[in-house]
């Protein structure tokens, strides 16, 4: 148990910075972070990719999440990670087990080489929860408040319902959700932002504050979910090439979310 339950801590924080972040975001909105997600994030291709080629709702928002779960310690770049991730189950569909097929896929992986046996002992724990689920049990998930989701990931791997591997895999079943069920259904507000090395980097620009509670207050504030703040930051700040082609292709507001990335 931490002392931060039960001390105020003063946190050392930009507020000039904190504005200036808090104002552009209000300027984004909901409205950019969807398109963002759907247009320029290369993770949401690798999803529809895979579900093209899957041609099984079921089967494919299944290993999105699993896909998730085992997403932490990376050898590559997310993007990259889940490209490899699209184009092996494409043309390697699992018949029955998702822990056996990733313990085929992983150690031969290139862009996800690190602690396998832990990653595979983690599907095989998530295995029977999965598989207790069929499709409507799914849309259940995305249409009826997707924090039930997240609570019961974080119940089966006995995980905090905050964890990096929990609240990211509900923000990739949205995406899987939103593709499979061709809806589009917000992030609930409850549901923290995924506090990884780009995300934990940029949050130092503003404060030495936790990223899960300090994006928690810049969502309540500027109206839009953590996790779709989340999308908003996490493509730009990545700096690829690709991504910032597709964000002056399809984003009218790219000056704006620059400006947020450079802060
Ligand atoms: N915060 C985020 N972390 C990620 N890791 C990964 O592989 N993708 C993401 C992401 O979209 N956000």
């Amino acid at each position: 148990m931490t002392l931060d339950r039960f001390v105020r801590i003063k946190y050392r924080s930009d507020d000039e910075k904190i504005g200036e972040l808090v104002r552009i975001l209000g300027e984004l909105g909901l409205d950019c972070a969807r398109t963002i997600e759907e247009k320029v994030d290369l993770q949401f291709d690798a999803l529809r990719n895979l579900r093209e080629n899957l041609g099984n709702d079921e089967l494919f928002i299944k290993l999105v999440v699993a896909n998730a779960i085992v997403s932490y310690q990376l050898s590559a770049k997310g993007e990259q990670w889940w490209w490899e991730f699209s184009r092996y189950f494409s043309a390697n569909p699992p018949g029955g087990s998702i822990a056996e097929a990733y313990s085929e896929f992983l150690p031969n992986s290139r862009t996800n080489r690190r602690i396998v046996a832990g990653k595979i002992r983690r599907l095989e724990r998530l295995e029977p929860f999965l598989e207790s689920l069929d499709v409507a049990a799914l849309r259940e998930y995305y249409f009826g408040g997707m924090e039930r989701l997240r609570d019961d990931l974080a119940g089966t791997l006995n995980s905090k319902k905050s964890a990096k591997t929990i609240v990211f895999a509900v923000k990739m079943f949205g995406y899987a959700g939103r593709i499979s069920f061709g809806e589009f259904v917000p992030y609930p507000m409850t549901i923290e932002i995924p506090d990884d090395v780009r995300i934990n980097a940029y949050t130092k620009h503003f404060t030495n504050e936790p990223p899960v509670s300090f994006w928690a207050r810049i969502a309540e504030e500027t109206g839009i979910p953590p996790l779709h703040i989340d999308s908003i930051l996490w493509p730009v700040l990545g700096g690829s090439d690709e991504v910032l082609r597709r964000l002056k292709d399809h984003c009218g507001k790219s000056n704006a979310v620059l400006r947020l990335a450079s802060l």
